[in-house]
C-alpha cells in the first residue's frame, strides 16, 4: 500500500496506480456480482461495475424502483431480477438495501450465503449492531465493505466525469483467504478514487456521527440559525439565503474543495479574512459540545437503537414525510428553491 503523510500522521492507502482496474477485473473474473437494492447507493455501484466490465445482475423487489433498473439498461431475466433469484445467482452478494430493509430481509439473504460466497457492505451498521440487527453471516463465507464517502448520486456523476470518491474498505471476515483482494477489487470496480482502510465499528462510528454533524445536520442548523438572525433583523429571504446558503455552495466551497480552507482565507478580502480568523474560534467553542454529545450517542448506540426502532414502526413513513415537508416548506429552502431557479444556466 502506499504510505501517503496525512498531515503528519503517516496512513497506508490504495491508489488507483497500484490497484488498477485491471487487476480488479481479473480477480473478480470468476464472480458473479449481485446488486441488491437499487435505492440511492445501488444504481451508483452497479452502473459502475458494469461500465468498468465487471459481471453484474441486479436483484430488486417489483415497483417503481425496478422500473428505474429497467430504465438504466437492466434487462429483466437476464441482468435484472426478483431479489431471490439474484441472491441464488450471485457470488457476490452487495447488501445495499436500506439499513432497516437489511434487517427484515436477512434471514431470506443468509439462506444463500453457501460455502466461498462473498457479503459486500457499504456500511458498518448491520454487522457493529449484530445484537440490534440480527446479523450474523455463517463462518464460511467472506464478509467485507466498501463505503464510498458521499452519496450513490455523486459515486455516479463524477465516474461518468472521469472522477472518483473516495471509499473506506474493511474486511470482517476471511474464510477464502481471498478476502482483501476481493474487498480491494470491488472498491475499485464501484469506482473509488483512493482507499483508506478501516474496521466494521470505525465506519459505522465515523460515518453515524458525520451526517448527524457537518455533513447535514449541524450544517442545516447553523444555516437555519443564521437565516433566522438576518431575517428577524429585517433582511429579505434573498439577501438571507444568499449571505447563508447560494454564496457557500456556488462560489465558496468549489475554491475550498479545490484548495482547502486556509487558501480561501487567504484568498478573501482582508475585512472577511480579520471577520473570519476571529469569528471561528467562538462558534468551534459553542459547537464542540455539542459533537461530543452527539459522538457519545453514537458509541453508546443511542442513535442505532432509534434508527431501528423508529424505522420499523408501520407510521414511519408518514411521519418522515411530515418532518421532510417541514423542512421543504420552510422559508428558507423555499427561498432556495427560487434562488436555484433563477441561476443563469437554469435557463
Ligand atoms: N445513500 C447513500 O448515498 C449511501 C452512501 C454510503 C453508504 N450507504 C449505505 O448503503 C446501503 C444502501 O443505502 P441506500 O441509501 O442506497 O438505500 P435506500 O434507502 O435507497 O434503499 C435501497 C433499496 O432498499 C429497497 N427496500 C427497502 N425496503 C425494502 C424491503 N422491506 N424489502 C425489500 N427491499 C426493500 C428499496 O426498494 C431500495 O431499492 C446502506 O447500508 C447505507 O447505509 C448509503
Ligand atoms: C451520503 C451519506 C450521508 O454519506 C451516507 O452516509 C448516507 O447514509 O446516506
Ligand atoms: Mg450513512
Ligand atoms: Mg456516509
Amino acid at each position: 500500500m502506499a504510505k501517503i503523510n496525512f498531515g503528519g500522521v503517516v496512513e497506508d492507502v490504495v491508489t488507483r496506480e497500484e490497484f488498477p482496474l485491471e487487476k480488479a477485473r481479473q480477480v473478480l473474473a470468476n464472480e458473479t456480482i449481485a446488486v441488491i437494492g437499487y435505492g440511492v447507493q445501488g444504481p451508483g455501484q452497479a452502473l459502475n461495475m458494469k461500465d468498468n466490465g465487471l459481471n453484474v445482475i441486479v436483484g430488486q423487489r417489483k415497483g417503481k424502483t425496478y422500473d428505474k433498473a429497467v430504465a438504466d439498461g437492466w434487462v429483466p431475466g437476464q441482468t435484472l431480477f426478483e431479489i431471490e433469484e439474484a441472491l441464488e445467482k450471485g457470488t457476490i452478494i452487495c447488501y445495499l438495501l436500506s439499513d432497516a430493509a437489511q434487517i427484515e430481509m436477512w434471514p431470506t439473504v443468509k439462506k444463500y450465503l453457501t460455502a466461498g460466497k462473498s457479503l459486500y457492505f457499504s456500511h458498518g451498521f448491520g454487522i457493529t449492531y449484530k445484537e440490534k440487527t440480527g446479523i450474523v453471516p455463517p463462518a464460511d463465507v467472506d464478509v467485507f465493505l466498501a463505503a464510498p464517502k458521499g452519496s450513490g448520486t455523486s459515486l455516479r456523476r463524477l465516474f461518468v466525469e472521469g472522477k472518483g470518491l473516495n471509499s473506506s474498505f474493511a474486511i470482517y471476515q476471511d474464510a477464502t483467504g481471498k478476502a482483501r483482494e476481493k474487498c480491494i477489487a470491488m472498491a475499485i470496480g464501484v469506482g473509488s478514487g483512493y482507499l483508506f482502510e478501516t474496521d466494521f465499528y470505525k465506519e459505522v462510528t465515523s460515518d453515524l456521527t458525520g451526517e448527524r454533524g457537518t455533513l447535514m445536520g449541524a450544517i442545516q442548523g447553523i444555516f437555519a440559525a443564521q437565516y433566522e438572525v438576518l431575517r428577524e433583523n429585517g433582511h429579505s429571504p434573498s439577501e438571507a439565503f444568499n449571505e447563508t446558503v447560494e454564496e457557500l455552495t456556488q462560489s465558496l466551497m468549489p475554491l475550498v474543495a479545490e484548495n482547502g480552507m486556509d487558501w480561501m482565507y487567504a484568498n478573501c478580502s482582508t475585512t472577511a479574512q480579520r471577520g473570519a480568523l476571529d469569528w471561528w474560534r467562538p462558534f468551534k467553542d459553542a459547537t464542540k459540545p455539542v459533537f461530543a454529545k452527539l459522538y457519545d450517542s453514537v458509541k453508546t448506540q443511542a442513535e442505532a437503537a432509534r434508527s431501528i426502532d423508529l424505522n420499523s414502526q408501520a407510521d414511519y413513513r408518514v411521519k418522515l414525510e411530515a418532518e421532510l415537508k417541514e423542512l421543504r416548506e420552510s422559508e428558507m429552502w423555499q427561498a432556495g428553491a427560487a434562488v436555484r431557479s433563477l441561476r443563469p444556466e437554469r435557463n
